[in-house]
């Protein structure tokens, strides 16, 4: 990210240098020699439009629509498009009824609201001017258009408002992501997941906030992430004093073994924060359902009855599904991932082949395994006391947590009886003749509420939050059930830093700078969470912790 900043302010640089050398524009063609015409109204580069501006509310007709512009010429859009009664400049965080007019012929477009956030307390960080306008297509593009006669002004990327933000030190990624998550948020638990993440919360919980450093305003994940960073920088600290003097006058003895034993507790924390049955990302996305079996049971029947489409393909031929497909779907008021896997058999189709490789991961990473049996498979053996014998292709992959869905059920021709196939997690149907598809629906959601509901409660955290963030971090001041892990990028850079630990817990106390480097790497996987790669940090906690030269 810094090369990418760095790379950046170059470019503005090399903008700006263009700027003052070229105001000009060479002219070419076939007949005339080259010729210098000076522009009179240069155009400027997007790193020089600095100033951006969006619609920040769904365009339609609507009571109200939020315009946007942040950037270093917000006041000037303030001079040039908003007329109040009172005063040209804004009195800033307050809102003014205004006339938005044009920046060039003076024209009213609108009437509303406008407010001017002061530098650097606005979300960006930058000043910013929010015109609230009525919300009609001619009206916004007509604000629109004439911002965009303004030289500066550039309509803003995707995204980039925010993206401000995060280079301005207002939030970090897990914040980015935490906001992200509070729009996309459908059920109740996922919005309070989502809002302790962005740190919506803290601003009511803390008493004062630091609006000029916006250092007090973090997610609670941001806060769990750093508190794990400056721990591991508090054990590289120790030893990059060792490296710096060794042990001696300066360094008391047991420093090293000090520095051993934090970072085999740390280790311990991580893995238990590993452990937590992706209780987070399952929380913001959903239940992982994985439907599977062998082929031509009616896997695919049953996600087009979940789904009420005729989402997958159903064909008699064993074999139609060759690939995942996945659908978002709520079952029984619980948001469900659900996925459809190619019918598991020994093959040598080389297509058919990867499609049951996937199909076995899916399985892997399900939160709830279903399998689809077809009662056609099991008609073999004769009587009503017959024991279920489970195809051969799927009977290792049958655990005892492995819902079962005995399909095709008016195939049945011998005596079995259906209660034989009854059991916790187990149903019997036909999804053609739509027998027992009721019963089947109501208890399966009714499975999907009770591991829904076991996901939300007890999830300790063993890290202490300060304690003007705890209310902000839970529904009633208990921070106990917050869960740590919400997206598997949060879980991909935590396991690197639990390796780095260990690789660091293997070395001798004789390679010592080695294990500094081990350590160095955990504290920048652990960073990666919330965009922190600071290194300059361990200076500061050395210094911090250890009375050098004194
Ligand atoms: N008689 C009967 N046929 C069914 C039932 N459910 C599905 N079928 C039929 O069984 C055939 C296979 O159904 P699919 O849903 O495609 O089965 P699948 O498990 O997805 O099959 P593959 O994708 O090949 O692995 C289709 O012809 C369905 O119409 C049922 O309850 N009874
Ligand atoms: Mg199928």
């Amino acid at each position: 990210m810094q090369r990418a900043l760095a790379k950046a302010v170059q470019r503005s640089r090399h903008d700006q240098h263009c700027l003052a050398i070229a105001p000009f524009f060479v002219v070419r063609s076939a007949h005339t020699e080259p010729k210098r015409v000076r522009l009179l109204h240069p155009a400027l580069s997007d790193a020089q439009r600095a100033t951006i501006y969006a619609l920040s509310t769904p365009p339609g007709k609507a009571g109200v629509a939020v315009v946007r512009v942040s950037g270093p010429n917000a006041i000037d859009v303030w001079s040039k498009l908003v007329k109040t009664r009172k005063r040209q400049l804004p009195e800033p965080w307050k809102m003014e009824r205004c006339q938005v007019v044009h920046p060039e012929t003076g024209e009213i477009l609108d009437d509303g609201l406008a407010v001017f956030f002061k530098a650097p307390r606005s979300f960006t960080t930058e000043d910013v001017v929010e015109l609230h306008i009525h919300s009609g297509r001619a009206i916004i593009s007509s604000v629109l258009a004439a911002l965009s006669r303004l030289p500066y002004c550039r309509p803003a990327e995707a995204g980039e408002f925010t993206r401000r933000a995060f280079h301005g030190g207002r939030l970090d990624l897990t914040q980015v992501e935490g906001l992200k998550d509070l729009v996309d948020a459908e059920t109740e638990g996922q919005r309070r997941l989502a809002l302790r993440a962005a740190g919506v919360g803290e601003i009511y919980a803390c008493r004062r906030v630091d609006y000029e450093s916006h250092k007090n305003i973090k997610g609670a994940t941001r806060v769990q992430f750093e508190q794990l960073r400056t721990e591991i920088i508090g054990c590289l600290a120790k030893l990059e004093a060792l490296i710096d003097f060794g042990e001696g006058e300066d360094i008391e003895e047991g420093v090293y073994e000090e520095a051993r034993d934090r970072a085999f507790k740390l280790k311990s924390t991580i893995q238990s924060y590993l452990q937590d049955s992706r209780r987070g990302e399952i929380l913001r996305s959903g239940v992982r359902l994985t439907i599977f079996g062998a082929p031509n049971a009616g896997k695919s029947s049953l996600l087009n009855f979940f789904a009420q489409r005729e989402a997958a393909i159903v064909t008699p031929v064993p074999g139609t599904t060759r690939d995942i497909l996945e659908l978002s779907l709520d079952i029984g008021g619980i948001p469900v991932i659900v996925s459809d896997t190619a019918g598991l058999r020994k093959t040598v189709d080389p297509v058919e082949l990867i499609g049951v490789e996937r199909a076995r991961k899916a399985i892997d990473a399900a939160d709830i395994a279903l399998c689809v049996v077809s009662c056609e498979d099991l008609d073999r053996g004769d009587g009503e006391d017959c024991p279920v014998e489970f195809p051969e292709a799927v009977r290792a992959l049958i655990g005892d947590d492995t819902f079962i869905l005995f399909n095709k059920s008016d195939l049945l021709t011998t005596k079995r009886d259906k209660s034989n196939l009854a059991g916790p997690h187990r149903w019997t149907t036909s999804l053609k003749t739509g027998d027992g598809t009721t019963e089947f629906l109501a208890s399966f959601a009714k499975a999907l509420q009770k591991k829904w509901e076991l996901l939300q409660t007890s999830f300790t955290l063993s890290i202490d939050i300060p304690r003007n963030l705890r209310y902000a971090l839970s529904d009633n001041g208990d921070s106990g059930s917050t869960p740590f892990i919400t997206h598997a990028r949060h879980r991909v850079h935590l396991k690197s830093a639990v390796q780095f630990i260990d690789g660091f817990l293997a070395t001798s106390p004789d390679d010592i700078v080695l294990g500094a480097e081990e350590l160095r790497y955990a504290a920048r996987a652990v960073g990666k969470v919330s965009g922190l790669i600071d290194v300059e940090d361990v200076l500061d906690a050395l210094f911090k912790d250890f009375c050098i030269g004194k």
